[in-house]
């Protein structure tokens, strides 16, 4: 019954996983970039601009809202991940 759905939702999946892992090196990245040049971490401006260009792209308004959430989950996710990696200290 769900067989044909669930089959489409876990191709998507994969994509977004592979999606994410490579957010996620970026966003380490630039952790490092902003630990050598001791920067903040969070970026007000650079968030409020990111979810307005986000909010932007969405093609379906039905979708705005529920994706603009997901995005700032995503970011605060990425903060913590900055700051795991800077902890941890271990660079590139
Ligand atoms: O662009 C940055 O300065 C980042 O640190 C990346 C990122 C993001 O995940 O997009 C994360 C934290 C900042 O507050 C803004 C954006």
């Amino acid at each position: 019954m769900l067989a044909k759905q669930r089959a489409q939702i876990d191709a998507i999946d994969q994509k977004l996983v592979q999606l994410l892992e490579m957010r996620l090196k970026v966003v380490e990245e630039v952790a490092v970039i902003k630990k050598e040049n001791q920067l903040p971490i969070f970026d007000k401006a650079r968030e409020a601009n990111l979810l307005a260009q986000v909010a932007l792209k969405v093609e379906d308004s039905t979708y705005t809202g529920a994706i603009e959430e997901i995005f700032q989950y995503l970011l605060k996710v990425s903060k913590e991940q900055q700051k795991a990696s800077m902890e941890k200290g271990t660079g590139l």
